[in-house]
């Protein structure tokens, strides 16, 4: 396969877990990152990364395979006005903003451009992001195939239907931050009991680590924490507490939340 060129508009925090992830395992993908004039930014991940950049992504667009859209969704308007009358019948244009689907992407680049929405998370950067996908109507074999190649370099994926990953954003994108929220909740409360905060970060972080071991052999959530739920023991009793106080309907309601306000960000 030729070597494929990816143009990242939008040089954050997400384009950086997705190209760092990608230049890991992959030599035959080229980078280009641009943003609109932090060149700062670009300067430092140029140096870490040795991948190209600038700030004016239009001079570079017509050498491209495949886009990548990492700005914010309210920054799409502006970009994919201004890429429709440049882009190339074949490039492929890929978003991973929250609540801009497919059928948004086509409403904007009008000469049967070839679109995907993926909705990735940040362990991009460790090869472990669990992302979603959809494709738009023109994609063909030859845009799966370099679609496959970017995705699988950052983890695992599922390709789902347009409505699923605006009701999935919430799971895949955004829960990474849900878990971290535990987590530095469970620091708090060590270090109220005397330790350092060091030794709270390294008994909260083993243990995440741990347990992620276990559900990555085991794949069985109830049965892992049965298993650590000694009957009438100490594990029950915060258990009951967590259910008591609706544990689970506060993360349902998350969840819902977070799609509510993806979506809403995509109809701006
Ligand atoms: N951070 C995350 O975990 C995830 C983020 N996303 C999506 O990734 C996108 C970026 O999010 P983050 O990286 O968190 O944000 P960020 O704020 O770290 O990065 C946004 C980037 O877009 C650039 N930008 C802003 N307006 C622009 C414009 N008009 N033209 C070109 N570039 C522009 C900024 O300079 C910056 O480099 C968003 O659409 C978000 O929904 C999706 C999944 C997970
Ligand atoms: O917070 C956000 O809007 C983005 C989308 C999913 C994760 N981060």
């Amino acid at each position: 396969m030729k070597d494929i060129h990816i143009l990242f508009i939008g040089a954050g925090r997400m384009a950086e877990a997705i190209f760092s992830g990608i230049l890991q395992k992959e030599k035959d993908i080229h980078i280009t990152v641009s943003n609109e004039k932090d060149v700062q930014r670009l300067k430092s991940l140029k140096e870490q990364y040795e991948i190209n950049t600038t700030t004016d992504w239009l001079s570079v667009l017509h050498e491209v395979d495949v886009v990548l859209l990492a700005c914010p969704p309210s920054a799409h308007d502006e970009v994919l006005t201004k890429m429709n009358t440049h882009i190339r019948s074949n490039q492929f244009v890929i978003t991973v903003a929250a609540g801009i689907g497919p059928s948004t992407l086509e409403r904007y680049l009008t000469d049967k451009t070839p679109v995907a929405w993926l909705m990735p998370n940040t362990a991009a950067d460790v090869g472990k992001s669990m992302s979603i996908y959809a494709f738009g109507k023109h994609v063909k074999n030859e845009h799966v195939v370099h679609f496959n190649k970017i995705v699988s370099a950052i983890g695992a994926s599922e390709q789902l239907s347009e409505q699923q990953v605006h009701d999935l954003t919430a799971i895949t994108g955004s829960a990474p931050a849900f878990l971290y929220h535990f987590i530095e909740s469970l620091e708090d409360s060590a270090h109220t009991y005397g330790i350092t905060k060091k030794q709270a970060r390294k008994l909260v972080t083993e243990m995440i680590i741990g347990s992620a071991a276990m559900l990555d052999k085991h794949r069985d959530p109830m049965k892992l924490r049965d298993q650590v739920t000694s009957p009438g023991g100490a594990t029950a009793a915060g258990l009951s507490l967590l259910a008591e106080n609706q544990f689970a309907t506060l993360i349902n309601k998350a969840v819902q939340a977070t799609n509510e306000r993806a979506k809403q960000q995509g109809n701006k």
